[in-house]
């Protein structure tokens, strides 16, 4: 299988189950426009996460990583219209194209944009947990510590995702230095000996290429 094949069946399943969206096309198109990188989660990425918020039934939504919006947006239409959604940016220029396609597609109601580093924010924000769900899409190295500060501010049943958990592959290498390889595998570590949740992690294909995601749920 090539990259050709999965990017192929990738635009059959979008095609299929997702269809044009003019706010989700739109988000994109504006991330292009401003220069953004093409890193957001893939559509059929973006609808597993939604349809993951919709079946847990989701009301307090924390993502870290914003971008240009794109995720933020298919997990803010699982929530209810008094629901909502906090996404951390660290970029002013991210975050302000991410709050107007947070705008456009008519999610302002339910969703706030904070930028600075998570790690300096996640403080203001305690007040608002437990959260239902953690998207956590940011900077690699600090994966460990935002899964901590989840695990702190969650409730039993709380879902915990983090994306691109598999780095090319180099998440088996122990003797990695690489600061993205070496987060990812003290996340993995912490995920494997915290009581406090059972996870796993699931490898990908699509037009993202070969990735994957961490699924964690909180334990009563
Ligand atoms: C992979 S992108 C997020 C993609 C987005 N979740 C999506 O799928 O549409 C990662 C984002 O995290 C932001 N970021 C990196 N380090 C950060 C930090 N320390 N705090 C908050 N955001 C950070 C980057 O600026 C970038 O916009
Ligand atoms: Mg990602």
């Amino acid at each position: 299988m090539t990259q050709r094949v999965w990017t192929e069946v990738d635009d059959y399943i979008s095609g299929l189950l997702i269809g044009a969206d003019d706010a989700l096309d739109n988000a994109l198109a504006a991330s292009d426009k401003a220069g953004l990188p093409q890193i957001a989660v893939s559509p059929t990425q973006g609808k597993l996460l939604h349809l993951i918020a919709r079946v847990h039934g989701a009301r307090k939504i924390l993502e870290i990583g914003t971008l240009a919006g794109y995720s933020t947006i298919w997990l803010a239409r699982a929530l209810p219209r008094d629901g909502k959604l906090i996404t951390l940016e660290y970029e002013p220029l991210h975050a302000e194209v991410a709050t107007a396609n947070i705008a456009a597609a008519g999610l302002a109601d339910r969703v706030e944009v904070k930028v600075g580093a998570a790690l300096d924010s996640l403080p203001a924000i305690a007040g608002e947990a437990p959260f239902d769900l953690f998207f956590i899409d940011a900077d690699k190295v600090n994966n460990p510590r935002y899964v901590e500060w989840a695990l702190d501010h969650s409730r039993p049943g709380s879902v915990i995702i983090v994306d691109n958990v598999v780095r090319s592959g180099q998440v088996v290498d122990a003797t990695s230095t690489d600061p993205s390889v070496v987060g990812t595998r003290q996340l993995g570590s912490l995920l494997a000996k915290d009581p406090r949740v059972s996870a796993t992690m699931v490898q990908t294909v699509g037009d993202k290429g070969y990735d994957g995601f961490a699924l964690a749920v909180v334990e009563g």
